[in-house]
């Protein structure tokens, strides 16, 4: 099969100014996010790998430095006088950093400002966003709380999990039926099939699935072909893996993830020269980093921003400036989905992060509980316009 030729959502327009004032605070009227554009016509294309660095590069890749940034310490210092960096510079700086990237709570006004008379859609990441970072991924699971300000929002408002997990996988751990579900980064998107009408696609697969009650559904995988050879890899990275104590290795079915976190740090560099090695012999494989992991996928050009695209455009939603997406994650791979939304002033993009960090994002959320809260405003505010 040509990836070169698989059809995809492309809806984008330009950022503009207002948005940054608004960050400021110098200036609390509507914030901009009309969309434009309705085409639904790109292709899904193989991203060129850089060329393979020589195997003691992991260095000068910059992927041991990826490393090493790609996840803050969950509990903040505690108050030490004799710390070179004391609680309150870092709280410091987080505030610092909210004047760029506001707290959704705080500006939740603006947000329904810009909400009133649109079709809010709700896009969650899992890990980090839904669920607090753990140190054994099995054991990633979300509150009672969370699965309920969950159902509730998806009452009011059409809500998608996009996860970089197995899509069967992050179905368990939600458990709700009436959500959409994109596992491997967005490479496999469970929909109704009722939807398929609005939109003209290959990688569909249009064998008759259906759920326990019954409905029907659709599957885009984009990346099906590689399937065999993401099972083939995951086998390799677990057996050279297998003597590194701690190191974890999962099948995302479209993407294998290499977990370090519970890895002594001397040895990250071993293991990131041995998933290096793996990827030199699989040239249509890529590299991209999570928190504390490696995530070997497919090189297509699709990513959970295109996969954002899609879902919107599977909704059947009616015009797009009609609809106001927000999409809340606190990884990378998130930052595809805040830039699509950020390009075209689409709608809002959510970062979960409790320390600073660059982003495409417009606003910003401590912690999984702060998430939490904010699904709750958007249901009481619905509730209360219903009225
Ligand atoms: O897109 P997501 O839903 O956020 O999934 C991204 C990765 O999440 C999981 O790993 C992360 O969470 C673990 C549990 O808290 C943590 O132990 C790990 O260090 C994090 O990277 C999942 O296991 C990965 O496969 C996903 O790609």
């Amino acid at each position: 099969m040509d990836l070169k030729t698989t059809k995809a959502s492309n809806v984008l327009t330009d950022p503009t100014s207002p948005i940054s004032k608004s960050r400021l605070g110098l200036n609390s009227s509507v914030m901009p996010c009309s969309q434009s554009g309705t085409s639904f016509s790109s292709t899904v294309q193989t991203v060129p790998r850089k060329k393979p660095p020589k195997l003691d590069d992991v260095h000068s890749n910059g992927w041991l430095e990826a490393m090493k940034a790609s996840s803050p310490p969950r509990k903040q210092i505690v108050k030490n006088p004799f710390a070179e960096v004391s609680s309150d510079d870092i709280e410091c700086a987080y505030h610092a950093w909210q004047l760029k990237f506001p707290s959704a709570l705080l500006c939740f006004e603006k947000i329904i400002e810009c909400a009133r008379d649109k079709k809010v859609v709700i896009f969650l990441d899992y890990d980090g966003t839904l669920s607090p970072i753990v140190d054994d991924p099995d054991r990633a699971f979300m509150s009672a709380d969370m699965r309920f300000a969950v159902r509730n929002a998806a009452k009011y408002f059409p809500t998608a999990i996009i996860s970089g997990r197995k899509r069967e996988m992050v179905y368990e751990l939600v458990g709700l039926t009436e959500l959409y579900y994109a596992g491997s980064h967005g490479m496999d998107i469970k929909f109704p099939r009722r939807d398929t009408s609005a939109i003209s696609i290959d990688h569909l697969k249009s064998d008759k699935l259906s759920d326990q009650q019954e409905n029907e559904f659709n599957l885009f995988q984009p990346a099906g072909e590689y399937l065999p050879m993401i099972e083939e890899v995951f086998r390799i990275l677990v057996n050279i893996t297998k003597d590194i104590k701690g190191a974890k290795v999962e099948n995302h079915k479209f993407c294998a993830s290499v977990h370090y976190r519970n890895v002594d740090e001397k040895s990250w560099k071993t293991i990131a020269q041995l998933v290096h090695d793996v990827l030199k012999n699989y040239p249509r494989l890529r590299l991209t980093h999570g928190r504390k992991v490696l995530e070997v996928r497919p090189g297509i050009d699709w990513n959970k921003g295109k996969a954002v695209e899609f879902l919107l455009k599977s909704m059947n939603l009616g015009k797009n400036e009609d609809v106001l997406p927000i999409y809340i994650g606190d990884d990378k791979t998130d930052e595809d989905a805040f830039k699509v939304l950020k390009q075209g002033n689409k709608g809002y993009g959510i970062l979960v992060s409790s320390t600073p960090k660059d982003s495409a994002a417009f606003f910003s959320l401590k912690e999984p509980d702060e998430v939490n809260e904010f699904l709750k405003f958007l249901v009481n505010w619905k509730e209360e316009i219903m009225q």
